[in-house]
C-alpha cells in the first residue's frame, strides 16, 4: 500500500456531497459511473482503483501519491501517481478518466476536473496524466504545483461504454490537450490483438510545441500502418514547418474522416477546446444555437461522442 490510502469514510462522504453539487454545475453533468464494466483486464488485486467495494470503499474515492512530475513543454507536465498496490493495474476501462478534487484555501467548494490517464492501463502500479496548464487555471495550476510525495484526491469515472470491434471506422478529433482521451483509446485499441477497427486521428494545435504525444503516435503509426493514420493541423506554425497550416475545418473533416457517414459502423470521438467543440459538434444556448460541422456533414448525433 505504498504511497496511497483510501479516503477516510467521513471525508469521502463529505466530498461526495460537495462533489455531486459541483458535478451538477459542471459541463459533464451527465457523466455516469460505468467504469470497469467493459474493462479488457479488470483489476483483480486489491490495489487498483476498483469500483464500488474497491479499496476506496463504496464511494470509490482515493488519495494517490505523486511519484514524478516532468515538464513536457512550456505549459504541459506529465504526472505519474502511485497506485495502492504496485502489482495491480488501475482496473480502468478504455475511455475512463479520473475526477480530481482539491479545495483552494479561500474557496467554499472544491475544484473538480476530469483528467485522462495516458499510460497503458494494463501496466501495474501507476497512472500517468498529461496536464496542460491554463492561465489562472484552478485545477491545472494546482496539479502543476504538486511535488513528488504530494497527494491528490481522485475518483475514477467513465462516460462511455467501449466495446471492441463495435465500429469498423473510429475517427478521433483532438484539439490541444484533448489528445489525452484519444491517445488512451488508440493505445488500448492497438494493444488489443482482437481489435480490428481502423482509426483516423485528426489532431489540431496552435503551435508545433503543442504536438504532445507525437513521438508515441509516430511509433504506433509505424507499427500499425494499416490501422492508424494521423493528420496534423497547426494553426500558427513556424516558417518552413513540415505541418499543414490551418484549423480543423468542415472541409478537412469531409476529406479525412473514415467510413460511410450514415452507417452505425462509423464513429466519431471529439475532445478539444470549448470553441473547437462548438464549431465541430455545435452548441445549444438560450438565445441561439449553432449547428456543428459534423451535423452539417450528415453525421447523426448517436455517431458522435464528445468527451
Ligand atoms: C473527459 C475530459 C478529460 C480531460 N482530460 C484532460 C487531460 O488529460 N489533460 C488536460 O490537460 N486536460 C484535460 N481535460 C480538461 C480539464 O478537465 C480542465 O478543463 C482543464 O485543465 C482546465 O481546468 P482549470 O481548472 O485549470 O481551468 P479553469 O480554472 O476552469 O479555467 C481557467 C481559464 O482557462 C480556460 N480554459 C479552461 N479549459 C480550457 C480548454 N480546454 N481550452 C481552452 N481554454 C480553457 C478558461 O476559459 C479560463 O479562462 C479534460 C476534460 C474532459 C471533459
Amino acid at each position: 500500500m505504498s504511497g496511497v490510502r483510501p479516503f477516510p469514510r467521513k471525508t469521502a462522504a463529505a466530498i461526495a456531497v460537495v462533489g455531486i453539487v459541483g458535478l451538477c454545475a459542471a459541463r459533464k453533468a451527465s457523466l455516469r459511473n460505468e467504469a470497469f464494466a467493459e474493462s479488457p483486464k479488470p483489476c483483480g488485486g486489491p490495489g487498483g482503483l476498483g469500483g464500488r467495494g474497491g479499496p476506496g470503499g463504496r464511494t470509490g474515492f482515493h488519495t494517490l501519491r505523486l511519484e514524478s512530475s516532468i515538464q513536457v513543454n512550456d505549459n504541459t507536465k506529465r504526472l505519474r501517481f502511485q497506485l495502492p498496490d504496485p502489482a495491480s493495474n488501475a482496473g480502468l476501462s478504455l475511455t475512463s478518466f479520473i475526477l480530481t478534487f482539491h479545495k483552494p484555501k479561500d474557496a467554499w467548494f472544491p475544484v473538480i476536473r476530469p483528467y485522462t490517464p495516458i499510460n497503458n492501463l494494463d501496466e501495474p502500479g501507476y497512472i500517468e496524466l498529461l496536464v496542460k496548464k491554463y492561465p489562472n487555471g484552478r485545477a491545472s495550476g494546482y496539479l502543476h504545483s504538486l511535488q513528488p510525495g504530494d497527494t491528490l484526491n481522485i475518483r475514477p469515472m467513465s462516460s462511455y461504454k467501449w466495446k471492441t470491434n463495435e465500429f469498423e471506422h473510429v475517427n478521433l478529433i483532438a484539439g490541444g490537450a484533448g489528445i489525452t482521451p484519444m491517445y488512451q483509446l488508440i493505445q488500448g485499441m492497438l494493444n488489443n490483438p482482437d481489435d480490428r477497427s481502423k482509426i483516423k486521428l485528426i489532431f489540431g494545435v496552435n503551435t508545433e510545441k503543442d504536438l504532445v504525444m507525437k513521438k508515441e503516435l509516430d511509433a504506433f503509426e509505424q507499427k500499425f500502418p494499416d490501422r492508424l493514420k494521423v493528420v496534423y493541423r497547426v494553426s500558427d506554425p513556424v516558417e518552413g514547418s513540415p505541418f499543414a497550416k490551418g484549423r480543423v475545418t468542415k472541409e478537412l473533416l469531409e476529406k479525412e474522416l473514415l467510413g460511410p457517414k450514415d452507417s452505425k459502423t462509423t464513429k466519431v470521438f471529439l475532445c478539444g477546446s470549448p470553441a473547437m467543440e462548438a464549431a465541430i459538434f455545435g452548441s445549444k444556448g438560450w438565445i441561439s444555437s449553432q449547428k456543428g460541422a459534423l451535423e452539417e456533414l450528415g453525421y447523426a448525433a448517436d455517431q458522435i461522442h464528445k468527451f
